[in-house]
């Protein structure tokens, strides 16, 4: 088979702060996330969707939460290591799809600067990253505004 498919999902509970970090983009929020690293949903869902195409665990089997070496680290930093073990292997990233769930921030917005900084990221063409964004309208955590949650496909294509 030339191609590989991969799904990730994360989570993080919002908490006292002025931003979330999406995609690599600063967003200004109310609100900002609990996490050891900088909590940014976007990238960890993307390299679990990575990690899960290349059946090579998940985010945190490479980057433990109980390594003090990843405490309020770069995220991009975990999305180039994931996007060298695909390349090492002879893949490389087809195309991403990542949707954000929460009431608030508002995404949409931020969606394009976020695709270009995962493309620069990843090294492949603008139209191989796609970020969408729901509300969960108002129902569950996400909806209670509790926390912000991210799912990720994507697709390696043999190089
Ligand atoms: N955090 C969010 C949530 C939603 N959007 C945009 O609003 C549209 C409508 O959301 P619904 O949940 O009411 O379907 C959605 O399609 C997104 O374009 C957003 O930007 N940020
Ligand atoms: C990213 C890591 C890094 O220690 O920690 P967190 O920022 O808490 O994020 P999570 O999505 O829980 O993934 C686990 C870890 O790999």
């Amino acid at each position: 088979m030339n191609i590989r498919i991969g799904q990730g999902y994360d989570v993080h509970a919002f908490g006292d702060g002025d931003h979330v970090i999406l995609g690599g983009v600063r967003v200004p929020h109310d609100r900002g996330v609990l996490a050891h690293s900088d909590g940014d949903v976007v990238i960890h869902a993307l390299c679990d969707a990575i990690l899960g195409a290349l059946a090579l665990g998940d985010i945190g089997k490479h980057f433990p939460p109980s390594d003090p070496q990843w405490k309020g680290a770069d995220s991009r930093a975990f999305l180039r290591h994931c996007d060298a073990l695909a390349r090492e292997r002879g893949w490389r990233l087809g195309n991403a799809d990542v949707t954000v769930v929460c009431e608030r921030p508002k995404v949409g917005p931020h969606a394009e600067a976020m695709r270009e900084a995962l493309a620069q990221e990843l090294a492949v063409e603008l139209d191989a990253i796609s970020i969408k964004a729901t509300t969960s309208e108002k129902l569950g955590f996400t909806g209670r505004g509790e926390g912000i949650a991210a799912m990720a496909v994507c697709l390696l294509v043999k190089s």
